[in-house]
């Protein structure tokens, strides 16, 4: 059929129309998330949350004086704002008077302020969009084609990003701040933190049996050991400790009294525990890294009789949740892809990480949003 390579079936005239609209979408999103970025720089949530707070909406003119803009670039911002309303990031009130309210979404982008109760935490995440919309992050999405091209190097060599390719060095290295820019370099790790911090309280307020019996637990990678605090406020009978990089631990409260600080590196030691958990972790890593990762946790744990048990927290990747969690969880894999050496996996690929790591069962105790937590049993 040599014929049929130099035709083509064409829409019928619904579907056209609909493929060009389609297009126009995927095509412009990236102006979604620097519209996005841009309200962030303006400080839009900040100044809405201040004019109305969750009671009254702000009004377009109050919004203007809040930030400063001048009148003529009034008609400009209410097509930003149409936008972001219409993608859920706003809500408004009224058609021609638009009037503005914060949504869940945004009222994580209100900066200079406290949660409004003891039970939650209020974890800003304007790092995280900031970063995920940076200059450093598109140009590495820019080179994703002809990196594609590029043979990978032999095993065992690990693969570069894309973000390697185009910047010289790897993110959250310490050559980042180096070779690209300290200021971003910084940024990036404030993301980080945001990114991860938000999630630990629902963690802990809806898997109440996670941690019942546990009597030491080690966080490993657990940063400046925001959640192993979290798990000692919660749990204080449970002995915390915190295994990060020297350049991590060197930073965090020195003996605290609540949680113990150990520098090290987890592809050598893990402190031993009788639950070692890995939140946020093994999204970052190689395949064949997540196994040695997860096999030095597994030393570092005693028996299942004796209630050992690794806890992971981290996407699963879930095409019931339906298209908008789904199409999250795939970005997050995509921003993966292009920005570190790590990925996000669905049941069948984390199945595979923890039986080729030597464990012998595991158990998703709770599914949370685009998350789940893994009880892995040795
Ligand atoms: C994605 S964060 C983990 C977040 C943390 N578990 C949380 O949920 O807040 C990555 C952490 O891994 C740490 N890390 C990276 N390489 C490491 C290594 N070889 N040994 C120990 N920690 C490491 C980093 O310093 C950073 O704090």
């Amino acid at each position: 059929m040599a014929g049929q390579a130099n035709t083509i079936q064409v829409p019928t005239d619904a579907e056209l129309l609909q493929a060009q609209a389609d297009l126009w979408r995927h095509s412009f999103s990236y102006l979604t998330a620097m519209a996005l970025r841009c309200a962030v720089k303006l400080g839009i949530p900040t100044a809405i949350h201040r004019l109305g707070g969750e009671e009254a909406a702000a009004s377009l003119p109050d919004l203007m004086a809040a930030l400063s803009l001048p009148a003529s670039k009034q008609p400009f911002v209410r097509r930003l704002m149409r936008l972001l309303v219409a993608v859920g990031v706003f809500a408004a009130d009224g058609v021609a008077d638009e009037r503005y309210r914060l949504t869940p979404l945004s009222r994580i982008l209100v900066d200079g302020v406290a949660a409004a109760d003891d039970h939650h935490h209020h974890v800003l995440q304007t790092p995280f969009v900031l970063t995920a919309t940076s200059r450093q992050y598109v140009e590495a999405a820019l080179g994703l084609d002809e990196w594609l091209r590029k043979d990978a190097p032999p095993a065992p060599a690990p693969v570069p990003s894309p973000f390697e390719d185009a910047h010289g060095a790897p993110l959250f290295d310490e050559a980042t701040a180096a070779a690209i820019d300290p200021e971003f370099a910084a940024a990036a790790d404030d993301a980080l933190a945001a990114h991860d911090s938000l999630g630990i309280g629902a963690v802990l307020r809806e898997c109440g049996d996670l941690l019942r019996g546990v009597a030491s637990l080690t966080d490993c990678a657990g940063g400046d050991g925001a959640t192993a605090r979290a798990i000692a406020a919660a749990f204080p009978h449970i002995k915390c400790t915190v295994l990060d990089l020297p350049k991590v631990i060197d930073k965090a409260p020195v003996d605290d009294g609540v949680v113990n600080y150990v520098a090290g590196d987890l592809f050598h030691a893990v402190p031993p525990a009788q639950a070692v958990l890995l939140k946020l972790v093994l999204h970052f890593w190689s395949d064949d890294d997540c196994v040695k990762i997860l096999s030095q946790c597994k030393k570092a744990i005693p028996s299942r009789k004796e209630g050992g048990k690794v806890i992971v927290i981290d996407i699963l990747i879930e095409p019931s949740l339906g298209p908008a969690m789904l199409e999250a969880q795939l970005l997050m894999d995509m921003a993966m892809m292009v920005n570190t050496r790590g990925r996000q996996r669905d049941e069948s690929e984390w199945r595979d990480l923890f039986f080729r790591a030597g464990f012998s069962d595991y158990k998703i105790a709770k599914k949370l949003g685009a998350r789940a937590v893994f009880e892995v049993y040795p």
